[in-house]
């Protein structure tokens, strides 16, 4: 700060006091969004933190927003150098790690191209579909009497884990035959660096505590990350020996023969972790939350499974073409990125040069976080914010700024399309095929837990029944 004020710059408000060396790092107490809309209360919709020896700017208004993602979207394109990037995303390399340049739009080419295209999600309709019967047949057998106690939150990351990982390398990972100890300590390992991802890390911000890796945080995640390179490896190797031809890693491979130099394994391995480090959690968590709301508005359940019977019947399950004619459960999706965003504060961004922001100077090297999760409870923006209201989204579709779950301009998220099928397909599908009650007469407790993509505290537990529905189609196929 001491430079910036020999700059003469204008800096966006801080809180009082900045202390020696630890700044306003003595500020930061988790939920970080919660903590960041307080002060965002008190210093406006833009302000500054000095986080030991890093420059932080947290934007929470729509006009912001837009003005940092269109006029600036280049200058904020990068990303900063976090520990963590180092191991989860393999010295920096892997597409929502890497700083802005050359690398990263190549990586962005391939994966709107070979992962994220409609040509391709379209391919992978019938996995998904697959997916989903595995866990209603599960459920199925459980709920077939009467009602029963079912945790949803094991059933729905199995669900978009298996996803990912048949996109990816072409098998489940879980499942009957494959709970094997191999794959549950690789999900495991999984788990481990979310639960890493989720604390800020002290010596981000102070590099002394680097030095003495405080707390151990680096040699955990190192040691982490190397068994998960193990498993990469090995998938990779596989597929060396057996070529398929419609996996990620198969295309990888083909552009590797022809440039191995850049396609090396370290950049498979990197694209591989990343998707199933964005990809997975993400959509079980928004599903969790979702349903979680739903339980606490029956009525709001009834208009759905209403809206669905009309449409689909009960002689067969619901498909991915259906969705486009249910306005209804596609509002309940966007309430539920409105009021639970899996990223509260999208991924930290980094200015490559000086910039203005609402007319304050933003030095080069800046980290930009973006309070998502108060614009979508701002007052201003959204009649009765707080409250669980899908019909708000019958007045037609709310797009960014307002609503950036994904985030917003070059950066944003190139899986929302994906995340949208299958959030959407699976939704439908539990609603379409179970009866559902709380375990009591108390509502679900929407309190937010730790971790990095805000999952609830408490795993969700509901009680379920099996539909009509079910019984024809699954007996029918037995
Ligand atoms: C509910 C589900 C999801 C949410 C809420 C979500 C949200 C986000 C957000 C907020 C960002 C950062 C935007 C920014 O930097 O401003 C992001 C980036 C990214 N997401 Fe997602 N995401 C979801 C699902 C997925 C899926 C299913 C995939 C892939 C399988 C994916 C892959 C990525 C990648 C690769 C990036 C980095 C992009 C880059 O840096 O260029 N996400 N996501």
């Amino acid at each position: 700060i001491q430079v910036f004020i020999e700059r003469k710059l204008k800096l966006p408000p801080s809180p009082f006091p900045t202390l020696p060396i630890i700044g306003h790092l003595y500020l930061l107490k988790a939920p970080l969004h919660r903590t960041y809309h307080k002060l965002s209360t008190k210093l406006g919709p833009i302000f500054s933190l000095q986080l030991g020896n890093r420059f932080i700017v947290i934007v929470s208004s729509p006009n912001l927003v837009e003005e940092c993602f269109t006029k600036n979207d280049i200058v904020l394109a990068s990303r900063p150098r976090l520990i963590i990037g180092k191991y989860v995303g393999y010295n920096y390399t892997s597409l929502a790690i890497s700083p802005y340049g050359d690398h990263w739009r190549n990586l962005r080419r391939f994966n709107t191209v070979e992962v994220f295209s409609t040509h391709r999600l379209n391919m992978f309709i019938s996995t998904r579909q697959d997916e989903i019967r595995l866990q209603l047949q599960k459920l199925y057998e459980k709920s077939k009497h009467d009602f029963v106690r079912v945790e949803l939150r094991n059933v729905l990351s199995e669900l978009t884990f298996n996803n990912i990982m048949r996109m990816v390398a072409g098998k489940r990972y879980f499942g009957e035959g494959e709970d094997n100890e191999e794959s549950k300590s690789f999900r495991e390992l999984i788990e481990e660096v979310f639960e890493l991802g989720g604390v800020s890390n002290p010596g981000d911000f102070l590099p002394f505590l680097r030095w003495i890796d405080y707390k151990g945080f680096e040699k955990t995640l190192a040691r982490v990350t190397a068994k998960i390179d193990v498993f990469l490896q090995s998938l990779i190797d596989e597929h060396r020996r057996y070529k398929n031809t419609s996996t990620m890693i198969d295309h990888l491979l083909s552009l590797q023969e022809s440039e191995p130099e850049y396609y090396s394994d370290m950049m498979i391995k990197a694209n591989i972790m990343l998707m199933l480090l964005a990809g997975t959690d993400t959509s079980a968590v928004t599903m969790e939350w979702a349903i979680s709301a739903l339980l606490n508005h029956p009525d709001k359940l009834d208009k759905a499974r209403a809206e669905i019977d009309n449409l689909v019947g009960n002689e067969r399950l619901i498909d991915e073409s259906d969705i486009s004619h249910l306005p209804y459960l596609q509002n309940i999706t966007s309430e539920a990125f409105r009021l639970f965003p899996a990223a509260p504060l999208l991924v930290p961004h980094e200015s490559s040069a000086d910039c203005k922001i609402a007319g304050y100077d933003i030095p080069k090297g800046t980290i930009l976080q973006v309070n998502a999760w108060a614009i979508h409870r701002d007052p201003t923006i959204w009649d009765d914010p707080t409250t669980f209201k899908p019909e708000r989204f019958e007045a037609g579709e709310v797009a960014p700024p307002k609503l950036v779950p994904f985030g917003m301009g070059r950066r944003s998220c190139p899986g929302s399309g994906l995340a949208e099928r299958v959030i959407r397909l699976t939704l439908a599908s539990l609603i379409q095929c179970f009866e559902w009650k709380r375990i009591g007469e108390a509502t679900v407790d929407l309190t937010e837990g730790k971790g990095i993509s805000m999952p609830k505290a408490i795993p969700l537990e509901a009680m379920l029944k099996a539909r009509d529905v079910l019984h024809k189609v699954l007996a029918e196929a037995s």
